[in-house]
């Protein structure tokens, strides 16, 4: 059969491969359906990879589908099976709150804190592991799933500062905030005693949060990708003199005893993670609200104070203030005769408020914030989590 060029419309695939890799991200499997008519009509569905984004055409080879000389005619399908079906008067109420469809990725893997906060939220969700934030913040963007989790404080440790940089670098909304209890374990492999564990694994922000128990205890630390990962180095490695700082669900994952539970310094430890989305909720005013904005501001003296000062004036309380440099910004700062010198730090102001912007007191605040700040953007509106 002489080699004919096909072109191929582009599915998503229903399951992914996990953990969810950057490479695995831009590279989609997809489905084809072919009938072939030779002595019998068959029909075959093939699954091909390739790198083209979802709706769009991707060109194949006969040789790279392979179809064999016997192949007369080849019909395209669409697999139909993977479009959205028409919502049915039932299915309106019966999938209302129905989190069970919903896909939620966080960087680490099974057993992370990350995960346990996107069940909080959705409590029948899919959790898709990623290695990377930057990889959960693509599955979103590239429609692979519907949200993901972001831790971005705790309260014993401070900011994530990297993710508020990654709020900024992409273009998803929060929708939803999560306040965890974190309650670290010591986790050895079975049979081991507290005293047996001379170096202990995890996330650089379970380390800190455990750091004086750590020191009483006189152990060496070392990093680990997330908690989760560091219960299962230590499970395959089977090193008795080992431990790792984790959660009791990541003992019971990778089969590791509990070797003393609440470590961490402090006994109230919470970490707020961020549920994003590709699209804004509705603000409204029902219930407590949040909104998270990031703002730059106009040279001049006071004018930090003045933009804190439009959230004061209207009885506005401020949750999280937070700054971070704007690195792809270094200022030139020049006088009437060119004469200046490069301005290195120029910052980008994270803060959270208790409001909603349905409420024209905060659509005020922002109006006036408008009037001395450079650059302004809602980064999410959403309603607030009381810790329980
Ligand atoms: O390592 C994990 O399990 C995570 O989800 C990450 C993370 C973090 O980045 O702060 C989340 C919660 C805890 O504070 C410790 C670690």
């Amino acid at each position: 059969m002489a080699l004919r060029c096909f072109p191929i419309w582009v599915c998503p695939q229903t399951t992914l491969p996990s953990p969810l890799v950057g490479q695995d991200a831009k590279r989609r499997r997809f489905f084809v359906t072919w009938e072939c008519s030779s002595s019998a009509s068959v029909r075959a569905v093939t699954a091909i990879e390739g790198e083209a984004p979802y709706g769009r055409e991707l060109k194949k080879t006969s040789d790279e589908m392979g179809l064999t000389q016997e192949t007369k005619s080849v019909t395209f399908h669409r697999d139909l099976s993977m479009l959205p079906k028409p919502l049915t008067a039932n299915s309106l109420y019966s999938s209302a709150g129905d989190d069970s469809k919903m896909r939620i990725s966080f960087q680490g893997i099974p057993g992370a804190y990350s995960e346990t906060a996107a069940l909080k939220a959705y409590p029948n969700c899919e959790t898709v592991p990623c290695e990377q934030f930057e990889t959960a913040f693509q599955a979103v963007e590239l429609w692979l799933v519907d949200k993901a989790v972001l831790p971005i404080e705790n309260s014993v440790g401070g900011s994530i500062h990297r993710n508020y940089d990654l709020l900024l670098r992409h273009r998803l909304h929060i929708v939803q905030e999560v306040q965890l209890p974190v309650n670290h374990c010591l986790l050895g492999v079975p049979g081991v005693r507290k005293e047996d564990i001379k170096c202990v694994l995890s996330h650089p922000q379970a380390l800190d949060q455990c750091m004086n128990s750590l020191n009483d205890l006189g152990i060496h630390r070392v990093s680990a990708k997330d908690t989760a990962t560091a219960a299962q180095t230590v499970s395959s490695s089977g090193k008795r003199d080992i431990g790792a700082i984790a959660s009791v669900r990541a003992a019971n994952i990778y089969g590791l005893d509990i070797l003393a539970e609440n470590i961490q310094d402090d006994a109230n430890n919470v970490t707020r993670f961020l549920i994003l989305a590709r699209e804004p909720v509705i603000p409204r005013t029902d219930r407590p609200y949040k909104t998270s904005i990031v703002f730059s501001l106009e040279e001049g003296p006071g004018v930090l104070f003045k933009a804190l000062a439009v959230f004061a004036l209207r009885s506005i309380n401020l949750s999280k203030i937070e700054s971070r440099p704007q690195r792809r910004r270094p200022l030139r700062v020049v006088d009437g005769s060119n004469n200046g010198s490069a301005k290195y730090f120029d910052y980008l102001f994270y803060i959270d408020f208790e409001a909603s912007m349905a409420e024209t007191s905060a659509q005020h605040a922002l109006g006036h914030l408008q009037e001395f700040s450079s650059f302004i953007r809602i980064l999410g509106c959403y309603p607030m989590d009381l810790v329980r």
